[in-house]
């Protein structure tokens, strides 16, 4: 109570010396008390944040080296009898590639990469399982690789260290570049992912393939996208692709140039594929077929875009089966990369190609089959396309790819989707009547 009154109620003069001497020695007893609690108190913390901290780095240091889904003698095992080519010795077909597949849990990626090693070749798939759509599809997919003896590792084409070590571990022949950030719309939502994985992830993957002894060829997935704003029918490879619509299509104009100057420079071997809106089994949630079958299963609306003066959106849907061919095609018939050390040692090829079926389909149309095929019909909301980096449509020419590749697309719309829908139903285990998918 004193203390709160001489703080209070300055002392009178003449008695001010002596009380303020008496109340200055408690204040300076006080500070100098509260200052060593203080100090005391923030040692206290000080070894307490650095204890934490260095124990959080260990945890780190030791998640990370636990959770890391590479490295080590059996990993490498692993690598290399997955790397191996299976095909008979002296087998027509030659002895074999040793091809790196990255995005192998993707839809392209996991049919190719079943397709390369039903036939003997020696497949390793990298992919960052990441969640632009259900992961469990994706690692679904992984298990079927492992089924058929494809080992996939879980890691990203922005690694450089782990690019490097597989190329340590693997003279790889080939790389089939199908590791992408997908769709077209989403772009709007998510910008900076296109740049990390078609734009910076192409260049550390291309810095390890040129660094690689031997180098590898590259066949990489390029898009029907590139011809953007082009009203030239069909689409030629010679058309102009310097009008892109979606950031997403300016991604993979991009890539083609990228990939040209290290074609230019270090004689790296790359084909390009523009895929024209691929579709199948194992597909991809986001694309419409594949939405628009959940949709109308579970009773929901689905949303049809249609062009300008109400005029139907048409794409060139291409069966995956066409598309494993072309891509192995390309494969096939790519020829060496030609340098070695990080230098060209001479001109290596560098190819675009369309991959489509040459026969557009309106989107109502597509809707229609699924209707068909699935024996329900669907509720539409027919709304004008939202500017949102769509095309109106898109028709492919393939005569080049015909001739070099001797690609030729099989299966029409209706039949592709029919297997598509078996495979949904199967997959999703969908009884009617259940609203369960
Ligand atoms: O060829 C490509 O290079 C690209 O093909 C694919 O893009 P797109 O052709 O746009 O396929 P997709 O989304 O299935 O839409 C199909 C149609 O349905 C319309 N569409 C779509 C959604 C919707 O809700 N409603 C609708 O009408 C829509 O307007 C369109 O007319 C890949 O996703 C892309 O990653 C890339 O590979």
């Amino acid at each position: 109570m004193r203390v709160l009154e001489d703080d209070l109620f300055p002392s009178t003069p003449g008695k001010v010396k002596i009380e303020r001497a008496t109340a200055m020695n408690r204040q300076l007893h006080r500070c100098f008390a509260s200052t060593s609690t203080m100090f005391l108190w923030a040692l206290f913390l000080v070894a307490m944040t650095a204890s934490y901290l260095s124990f959080q780095s260990f945890v780190d240091t030791s998640s990370k080296y636990f959770a890391a889904s590479w490295g080590g003698l059996h990993w490498e095992r692993q690598i290399r009898a997955s790397a191996a080519p299976r095909r008979p010795p002296g087998s027509a077909a030659g002895a074999g590639m040793s091809v790196l597949v990255t995005g192998a849990a993707g839809f392209v990626g996991t049919h190719c990469s079943l397709a390369l090693r039903k036939r003997g070749d020696g497949v390793v798939g990298i992919d960052n399982f990441n969640s632009y759509y259900d992961p469990s599809l994706k690692k679904a997919r992984r298990s079927l690789l492992a089924s058929h003896g494809v080992f996939v590792i879980e890691g990203d084409i922005n690694d450089g260290r782990l690019l490097a070590k597989l190329f340590d571990v693997v003279p790889f022949t080939h790389v089939l570049h199908l590791a992408a950030q997908a769709g077209v719309r989403y772009a709007m939502e998510n910008p900076a992912s296109y740049v990390h994985s078609n734009i910076a992830g192409l260049v550390t993957l291309l810095e390890a393939c040129k660094d690689a002894d031997p180098q590898p060829a590259i066949v990489w997935a390029s898009s029907s996208s590139v011809y953007g704003l082009n009203d030239k029918v069909p689409f030629t490879e010679s058309d102009r692709t310097d009008q892109p619509a979606s950031l997403y299509a300016a991604t993979k104009k991009a890539g083609e140039e990228i990939t040209h100057t290290y074609n230019h420079i270090y004689g790296l071997s790359i084909t390009g594929l523009r895929f024209f809106t691929v579709y199948g089994p194992w597909g991809r949630p986001d694309m419409a077929y594949f939405s628009f079958t959940r949709n109308i299963l579970q009773g929901k609306p689905i949303t049809v875009y249609r062009g300008k003066n109400h005029v139907d959106l048409a794409r060139d849907f291409t069966y995956i089966d066409d598309i494993v061919k072309g891509c192995l095609g390309s494969l096939d018939t790519a020829g060496k990369s030609t340098g070695t050390g990080g230098k060209k040692r001479g001109p290596a090829p560098y190819r675009i190609f369309n991959l489509g079926n040459t026969s557009p389909v309106t989107v109502p149309s597509l809707v229609s089959i699924l209707e068909k095929h699935l024996r329900v019909k669907a509720k539409k909301n027919v709304v004008e396309m939202p500017g949102n980096g769509d095309v109106p449509f898109t028709h492919a020419n393939i005569s080049l790819a015909r001739q070099q590749l001797g690609y030729k697309p099989t299966t029409n719309l209706d039949v592709g989707l029919k297997k598509f829908v078996k495979w949904y139903l199967s997959y999703y285990g969908y009884t009617r009547g259940s609203k369960n998918l």
